[in-house]
């Protein structure tokens, strides 16, 4: 801070770095003003109770609005230094509600009858319609399922503490963010003002007052702008007027009087340019906040997150703007306070990663222009604060990939959390999944209420989208997608209740791109004839894969055998990925210990067949690649009106593997009348009924089982399967595996 008596165009020093001046100085310095009076010499007075007049009496500006009076006591940088990175001193006392209080757990407001039936899809709520239930009013008691996670912001809002949260898109990331900010006390919101400063007009000065002052400040400013403008107008027009009087009066010259006129005009317009480069720039405004700020930084550049000052093209000559009107914040100056959210953030390159680091440990970072060859880079802020708790969500790949000291800061100073993807389906979920539904309605604000069909028709594709038994969905964004689109078609048909048929026809409306591609392609394949679904046939096996998250296909598996030039190998194509490379590489295990010909001898081509681009993953083919080879190597007809998924250990056991439903579904709409499943996904069936009429599911546990059920004839079929079993027997039912593998999607 300086605090010389001739530091005249600077504001008063209660900043960042500096320490808050005293009275005396205060009265010294002159807020930027060229006159230097009215401000500074209104605040001689006590700023506790200067501060206290500017609360109470914001409509008379000029009487209360002098800066050493709005400017906080303290600097800002220290103090939220200290905040950030020891969030555990925070002193719980000046917080009142407790984490009970802030994390009670709200049931749904609606009736609920006596004794609840457990298979009620309401869980037993007596309503006609969403209009029944009541929507709490604050975010984080509209927060369903997640209880650990929402326990966790609960707690981290309380202790300033920033937290990392791990899961899949939709599930309520973002939404808890934002809660968070609810969570946050607001007394403690600050503006962020930047000023000129006269020593150095690159290095703006920056300010911090409590919220909703800056704009005040700003205003007073303006207003002192303009009444010092209007005075040097004023004096302007007399001295014009008298040079004017004189040259055509006194001396007789017009010429030389209107010259004279133009150069004095022309002097108080470039000396009246200081005036407003004295205005300070209102960097964070939070006057009309209602919680603490949420800001979100996914996926911006580099200026959007950590600030950037702008290009001048003039930069000198009276023309230019001064630095500090060009000084604009980053989210992470926004979000001072308040919550910064960053979805993805292994997506950001690791010099931010670095800068938001520094941030997050200073509590402060000053702002300078991002583009090298602006002149905004030769500017550099004071520092501004930047005390936020941040939100870092993503999958886990953006934890792997993250800049590992980030991470680890996160580690030291927060929590992580990982986000579940499907809860146990009891009643009182249901009924929470009911004010889901009635959320979703208000929050949009156009629908029409859902009737209790429609609800529990949401209920039900909730259910199937778990893709697990006895579970629910927590992929809130897609089943608050299905929400409107149903709404939106009885909205179009000016229907007075959204029912179980608008929800029927949303559902098949919004197919996702997969599965619209998915469907695109049987029906591609069913004109090529490519899609076999009755007979036998040696080498080909249908398999089943998922395209993204909830769309089967039908992907058959060839395989060839033949005389090898070299020693023996074996070749997969079909653009497998590590997984599904290392999955034939198990079943070659198999195949070398079952097969009494000379494998040395023969090379086996297994062919993923039509895969496209996106080539294959995972190890839910192996069953199908196993059978495949084998019905090659022995010349064995396979069943080609059924389809199989399932992994396989080097054992022979058949392991579980993700989106049975899905692929069940996909063999049905094949054409195919028997589908044969891994055992342990079987309680994961969730297909429609219509599917369910259509095909037959066959639980298997070992590759025996899928042999018995997909080779042609008999005799030759049984000595097959007697000597496969003979050799791999059953890790699994010896009880020798530790446990099923991960399932996985082909
Ligand atoms: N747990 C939940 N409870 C209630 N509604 C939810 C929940 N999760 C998500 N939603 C609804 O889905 C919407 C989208 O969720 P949100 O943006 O929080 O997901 P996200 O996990 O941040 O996803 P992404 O990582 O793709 O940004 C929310 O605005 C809300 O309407």
């Amino acid at each position: 801070m300086s605090n010389d008596t001739d530091t005249d165009d600077g504001p008063p020093d209660s900043g960042v770095n500096d320490e808050k001046p005293s009275t005396t100085d205060d009265q010294s310095v002159d807020n930027g003003h060229d006159d230097g009076q009215q401000l500074t010499e209104e605040s001689a007075g006590d700023p506790v109770d200067d501060q206290q007049s500017a609360d109470d009496e914001p409509s008379q500006p000029e009487a209360v609005l002098t800066d050493d009076e709005l400017f906080e006591s303290g600097p800002s940088g220290g103090d939220s230094r200290s905040r950030a990175n020891t969030p555990s001193e925070t002193n719980d006392d000046d917080d009142p509600p407790s984490i009970e209080e802030l994390g009670s757990d709200v049931e749904v407001d609606a009736p609920i009858a006596d004794d609840v039936d457990k298979d009620d899809l309401l869980g037993g709520l007596l309503i006609d319609s969403t209009e029944d239930v009541s929507i709490p009013e604050r975010l984080v008691d509209q927060v369903i399922g997640q209880e650990h996670a929402r326990d966790v912001i609960i707690k981290a809002a309380k202790q300033r503490r920033h937290v990392m949260m791990i899961g899949s898109p939709g599930t309520g990331k973002s939404m808890l963010a934002k809660a968070m900010t609810e969570l946050l006390p607001k007394e403690e919101l600050q503006d962020v003002l930047i000023y000129h400063n006269p020593d150095d007009g690159n290095k703006p000065k920056v300010r911090t007052v409590p919220a909703g002052k800056g704009e005040q400040i700003v205003d007073a400013h303006k207003e002192e702008a303009r009444k010092r403008n209007q005075m040097r107008t004023f004096l302007m027009w007399i001295i014009i007027a008298v040079v004017l009087g004189y040259a055509l009066i006194i001396a007789g010259q017009i010429l030389l009087g209107i010259l004279a006129a133009g150069i004095i005009y022309l002097a108080f317009r470039y000396a009246s340019r200081g005036s407003d480069a004295m205005v300070p720039n209102l960097l964070v405004n939070n006057s009309d906040t209602t919680t603490a700020p949420f800001r979100d930084a996914t996926g911006g550049h580099a200026g959007a997150l950590l600030g950037d000052v702008r290009h001048d093209p003039f930069q000198s000559g009276g023309m230019e703007t001064p630095s500090h009107d060009r000084v604009e914040p980053g989210a992470i100056h926004k979000a001072n306070k308040g919550v910064l959210f960053i979805d993805e953030i292994n997506t950001l390159d690791i010099r931010s990663q670095q800068h938001l680091m520094t941030a997050i440990q200073e509590g402060e970072f000053s702002i300078t222009g991002q583009s090298e060859r602006s002149s905004g880079a030769m500017v550099q802020t004071e520092p501004v604060p930047t005390d936020f708790i941040m939100i870092a969500a993503g999958n886990l790949d953006a934890m792997e990939n993250m800049h590992p000291a980030l991470r680890s800061r996160i580690k030291g100073y927060g929590y992580e959390v990982y986000m579940e993807d499907t809860i146990e389906d009891t009643p009182e979920m249901r009924r929470k999944y009911v004010r889901f539904v009635a959320q979703e309605v208000a929050n949009d604000g156009r629908l029409p209420q859902f009737d209790d069909e429609a609800i529990e028709e949401i209920i039900l594709e909730a259910r199937r989208r778990a893709g697990r038994k006895g579970h629910l969905t927590l992929k809130f964004r897609d089943l608050g997608g299905l929400v409107r689109v149903a709404g939106d078609i009885a909205r179009a048909e000016d229907a007075e209740f959204t029912t179980r048929d608008h929800v029927l026809q949303a559902k098949e409306r919004s197919r996702s791109i997969e599965q619209q591609l998915a469907d695109e392609f049987i029906e591609r394949r069913k004109d090529y004839e490519l899609q076999v679904s009755d007979g036998y046939q040696v080498g080909r096996v249908n398999g089943l894969a998922v395209m993204g998250e909830d769309s089967g296909i039908m992907l058959p598996v060839m395989a060839e055998v033949t005389p090898s030039q070299g020693p023996g190998q074996v070749i997969a194509t079909g653009q497998l990925k590590e997984m599904a490379e290392e999955s034939v590489q198990n079943v070659s295990a198999i195949i070398k210990k079952f097969s009494d010909q000379n494998l040395a001898e023969k090379d086996v081509h297994i062919q993923f067949v039509q895969t496209g681009q996106s080539g294959v993953d995972g190890d839910s083919a192996s069953i199908t690649v196993a059978t495949a080879v084998i019905s090659a190597l022995e010349d064995v007809g396979v069943s080609q009106n059924l389809a199989m998924t399932g992994s396989l250990s080097v054992r022979g056991d058949v392991l579980p593997v993700g989106g049975v439903t899905h692929k069940i579904e996909a063999a049905a709409k094949a054409g195919c009348k028997t589908v044969i499943i891994p055992k342990a996904n079987e309680q994961d069936v969730m297909i429609e009924d219509e599917y369910r009429e259509m095909i037959e599911i066959i639980p298997v546990s070992h590759i025996s089982e899928v042999l018995e059920v997909a080779l042609e004839g008999e005799g030759e079929k049984d000595s097959l399967i007697a000597r496969l079993k003979s050799i791999t027997g059953s890790a699994l039912q010896d009880g020798n595996v530790a446990g099923p593998s991960s399932p996985s999607p082909q």
